[in-house]
């Protein structure tokens, strides 16, 4: 099977910019990954998909742009070109076959069958002059699904990547970005996967408001506060907590209410407690305890995340690692996953599965244009 060269581009829960990384794939176990990089949005931009997130509420059809969102995804859109010749102009061996473009989701209801994600993939692929899988949410909510995530299938070619030393089954992967979500991938059979709950998100939702800060670099604040535990309770007592799988969530299903009257610092380690216990109480609900935790995404880059979900492991033996530890880049992960699916959905493989997102059967997706 000849390998595609694929890019993925992705604009996460976070809204800080457009994460790009590339590949050679054949959409399955041959997974040749490349260089990455990621393009900031200014705090302009930023607030301007801010408000969209409030303007979308009112989307009842997933193709509804109300106000100014149609503006917004033709610049978004833009921007990812942009990215795409800055990309290229550093790593001009990369030339893609095909892009996979996940645009920027500003409203998302699993219960409604409704999810809607900015970027307009025909332009990409004119300003491009490549393919453009996009839109590859909406066929999974068709067949019955949630429409994420849809990392698992990366995941767990991932997974069986690994070199011997660190491929223990099960394994899980886990994301932790604006909203964390985790794949368990078995020794043989579909991975099991889920959102597990607020990564970042409320992180920086609290350090914006309460500090004027964009988020806890490093967990700066979080180093000087302490952990309100019955806040976190409050919080996992919610009841997506214990809603069975699969689940997916919106941004806006969380707030900052719980623990709004704690210090700065204080509420910034409280949040990073609760992105940790959310992540470990998703192990309730996986097949068997898993032994290896690997961390994608930014959160992982916040130390007090990382070390309670390491102590709380520790408690179930088992063992937590980020992706660098194990030859993987933790911030690309997701950019490559969108590279990597557009190659699948070129070939009509599955994208999701059952097990990953409550989808009747194996559903591929994706919308492809040309140039
Ligand atoms: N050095 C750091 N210290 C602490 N937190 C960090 C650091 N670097 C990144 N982060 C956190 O990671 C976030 C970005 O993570 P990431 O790029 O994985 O999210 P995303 O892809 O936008 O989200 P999602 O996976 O939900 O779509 C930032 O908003 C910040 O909260
Ligand atoms: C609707 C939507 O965009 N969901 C995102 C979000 O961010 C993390 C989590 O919630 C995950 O379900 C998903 O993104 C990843 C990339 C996914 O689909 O696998």
């Amino acid at each position: 099977m000849t390998l595609t060269t694929a890019l993925g581009l992705m604009s996460g829960t976070s809204m800080d910019g457009i994460d790009i990384a590339a590949m050679r794939t054949d959409g399955e176990s041959n997974v040749e990954r490349g260089p990455s990089l990621f393009v900031p949005y200014d705090d302009a931009f930023r607030s301007r998909i801010e408000t969209a997130l409030q303007t979308a509420k009112a989307i009842k059809q997933r193709d509804e742009r109300p106000s100014d969102l149609a503006e917004l995804e033709r610049d978004l859109t833009l921007r990812h070109a942009e990215a795409v010749a800055a990309f290229l102009a550093n790593f001009p061996d990369w030339e893609p076959d095909l892009i996979g473009f996940h645009g920027q989701t500003v409203l998302h209801r699993p219960a409604e069958g409704l999810t809607v994600q900015l970027g307009d993939g025909a332009l990409l692929a004119q300003r491009t002059g490549t393919r453009v899988v996009y839109d590859m949410r909406a066929a999974d909510m068709n067949a019955g699904g949630q429409g994420a995530p849809l990392v698992p299938a990366y995941h767990a070619a991932l997974a069986k990547s690994l070199s011997d030393s660190y491929r223990k089954t099960p394994t899980v992967f886990v994301n932790i970005g604006g909203i964390s979500n985790v794949t368990y991938v078995p020794a043989a059979g579909d991975p099991v996967a889920f959102d597990s709950g607020p990564g970042n998100q409320l992180i920086d939702q609290w350090m914006q408001r309460e500090g004027g800060l964009a988020f806890d670099a490093d967990g700066a604040a979080a180093a000087r506060g302490s952990v309100h535990q019955s806040v976190v309770d409050t919080y996992l007592q919610l009841p997506f907590f214990a809603q069975l799988a699969p689940k997916s969530l919106d941004r806006s299903d969380f707030d900052l209410s719980a623990v709004t009257g704690l210090s700065l610092n204080d509420g910034a380690r409280t949040l990073a407690a609760l992105a940790a216990e959310a992540v470990f109480a998703a192990r309730k609900q996986m097949p068997e305890t898993p032994k290896l935790w690997i961390l994608c995404g930014g959160g992982r880059k916040n130390p007090h995340i990382a070390g309670d979900l390491r102590r709380l492991v520790q408690t179930i033996d088992g063992e937590v690692l980020a992706a660098e530890d194990v030859g993987l880049d933790g911030d690309a992960t997701e950019a490559e996953a969108w590279a990597y699916l557009a190659v699948r959905s070129a070939r009509g493989l599955p994208l999701t599965w059952p097990t990953t997102t409550g989808c009747r059967q194996p559903t591929t997706g994706g919308v492809m244009v040309q140039p």
